[in-house]
């Protein structure tokens, strides 16, 4: 059997954090990229560095620290992207600049306000500045699914003449369909005269839940490239699940005759790390690594997997890292028992960050009878994500009924000081956050809040998500506690202190230190 290697390109930091919602700090996006280096993915595309400072800052480091995937940025066809994506990945290994433009009269009616000829010009002068700098250019042609095939491949066939060594075809608003897009990559295939001189690359979105579909038809069509995310995060719908196309390669050989380099024994540990750092829950019954799909609920599908669990599974948990030993640490669990279950997970931590998740993990076991594999994880994601700390949540105060105005009281630290605040609210949390919003000092938009067990049972550890708007950008934090208001109110702090630290709230500056 022929089988072709399929380059896995991960966008879970560029496209991916295009998710409403979703604002990654520069510690979280490291945190990510190192686990997909372990996955084994080709191409990390870090972020669009011109975008803004944080994004330059995130790419840059990732350049520096990360080892293995190609690391990639973003770029328009303008030289400042393309300047600021080149002094992004200075320190990369092997760097890539990604540059695009829309290529469908739509977006240059539109959008762009410019002519078939002007795209098609900036294209060519894009890639040739981009190769000034480095051997690895990508071109992609946004909106290539709705765009004029012809024109299509004249923009493409210039693109690799000026040097491009990747040309991408996405399918930018989810539109087409695998028959489709297979036939439109075949027809790209045969017509540009060049293309042999670049690997053909897909980027699907997922409007009308068809991302994977399609990516899959165009591997079957030749495509040698494909892109996607973590869980399927992206713009609107999201992209392609990354997770769902290598399983459907690794699954299903014999038809796609295809296969990636992923280890695919950290995939479960990756959609985990980035649903509790994206604050995006993975729906239960989501392929691949949704909660169900290992579970066996009815008696004939339970029986036929007690006899051979091939009657009803087509991949092994294991396959994607998946553990299903759920349990067993406790408060009598020492270091070395920890240590070992965070290798057994996929984590490789410095001593250093093993030690204040040992910590933590003490204190969590002194409160719940027993620690999960889910446990540890969110330890874990809840150390990635820390922020600089302005404001601390020394203690909170919290009385509610059905027959009482829930009140809070909390104690809330700086460097400078402290201050106390009580509030009423609208049931427990709300007057939780109340308190804290006076005791900071500044309005706090609420945007929205979350709360989900970590694990079942009456003593389990609750994760809070929070997300807090401030000048149309939206941050979000989390806390974590077996008792739900705590976890709540840490969330809440750490969202500002996140928004802080991101926006630089003028204000924070008054906060009423108290004091003895
Ligand atoms: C399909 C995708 O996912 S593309 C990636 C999307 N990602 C992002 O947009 C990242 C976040 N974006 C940003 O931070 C900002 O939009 C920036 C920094 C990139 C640009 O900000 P601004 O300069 O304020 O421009 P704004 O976003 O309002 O408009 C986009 C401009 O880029 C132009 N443009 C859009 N795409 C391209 C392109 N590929 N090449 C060249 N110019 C382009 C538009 O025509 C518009 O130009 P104009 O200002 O002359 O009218
Ligand atoms: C920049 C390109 C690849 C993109 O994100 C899209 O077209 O959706």
């Amino acid at each position: 059997m022929d089988t072709r290697i399929i380059r896995i390109f991960d966008t879970t930091l560029r496209d991916g954090e295009q998710t409403p919602g979703v604002t990654l700090n520069a510690a979280e996006k490291l945190e990510i990229a190192q686990t997909l280096a372990k996955l084994r993915v080709d191409i990390i595309e870090a972020g669009f560095p011109a975008a803004s400072p944080g994004d330059f800052a995130a790419v840059s480091e990732i350049a520096a620290k990360v080892r293995g995937p190609v690391i990639a940025g973003l770029a328009r066809t303008s030289s400042k992207d393309i300047d600021a994506a080149v002094n992004a990945l200075k320190k990369a290994e092997r760097p890539r600049i990604h540059t695009f433009i829309a290529t469908s009269d739509i977006h240059l009616q539109y959008k762009l306000k410019m002519t078939r000829d002007e795209v098609l010009a900036a294209a060519q002068d894009a890639v040739r500045h981009a190769r000034k700098f480095v051997d690895d250019v990508e071109f992609s042609a946004e909106d290539a699914s709705r765009s004029d095939r012809d024109y299509l491949c004249r923009v493409f066939t210039a693109a690799i003449a000026a040097g491009a060594t990747t040309i991408n075809i996405p399918d930018t608003v989810g539109y087409t369909t695998p028959d489709e897009f297979g036939a439109l990559i075949r027809y790209i295939r045969e017509h540009v005269p060049n293309i042999d001189q670049a690997v053909v690359s897909v980027h699907c979105h997922n409007d009308l839940g068809m991302a994977v579909a399609n990516s899959l038809a165009a591997v079957l069509n030749g495509a040698g490239q494909v892109e996607c995310t973590v869980n399927g995060l992206g713009e609107r719908a999201g992209n392609a699940a990354m997770e769902e196309i290598i399983m459907a390669l690794h699954t299903r050989p014999e038809y796609y005759r295809a296969a990636t380099g992923i280890d695919t024994s950290h995939i479960y540990r990756a959609s985990r790390l980035v649903s509790v750092l994206s604050g995006i829950a993975v729906q239960p019954n989501k392929a691949v690594v949704g909660d169900n799909a290992f579970a066996h609920e009815s008696g004939i599908h339970q029986h036929g997997v007690l006899n051979n669990a091939l009657t009803y599974e087509i991949m092994r948990p294991e396959t994607i890292g998946l553990n299903r030993n759920a349990l067993i640490l406790g408060k009598l669990s020492g270091r070395h028992a920890l240590e070992e279950r965070l290798k057994t997970l996929g984590y490789d931590l410095e001593p250093e960050r093993i030690n204040e998740i040992f910590v933590k993990f003490k204190e969590l076991a002194d409160r719940k009878k027993m620690v999960f594999d889910r446990d540890i994880e969110a330890l874990v994601a809840e150390k990635a994500s820390a922020m600089p700390e302005w404001f601390r949540l020394v203690n909170h105060h919290v009385v509610s009924g059905n027959q009482t105005t829930a009140t809070a009281m909390v104690r809330i630290e700086t460097d400078r000081g402290f201050t106390e605040q009580a509030a009423c609210g609208d049931g427990p949390v709300d007057a939780a956050f109340k308190a804290i919003e006076k005791a900071v000092g500044f309005p706090i938009c609420l945007k929205d809040y979350q709360i989900k067990a970590v694990t079942s049972g009456e003593d389990a550890l609750g994760e809070a998500t929070v997300w807090l708007e401030q000048d149309g950008r939206v941050i979000s934090g989390r806390g974590l506690s077996t008792d739900i208001i705590e976890a709540s109110a840490r969330a809440y702090v750490g969202a500002i202190n996140k928004l802080i630290a991101t926006c630089g709230h003028p204000a924070a500056g008054d906060m009423a230190a108290g004091g003895e």
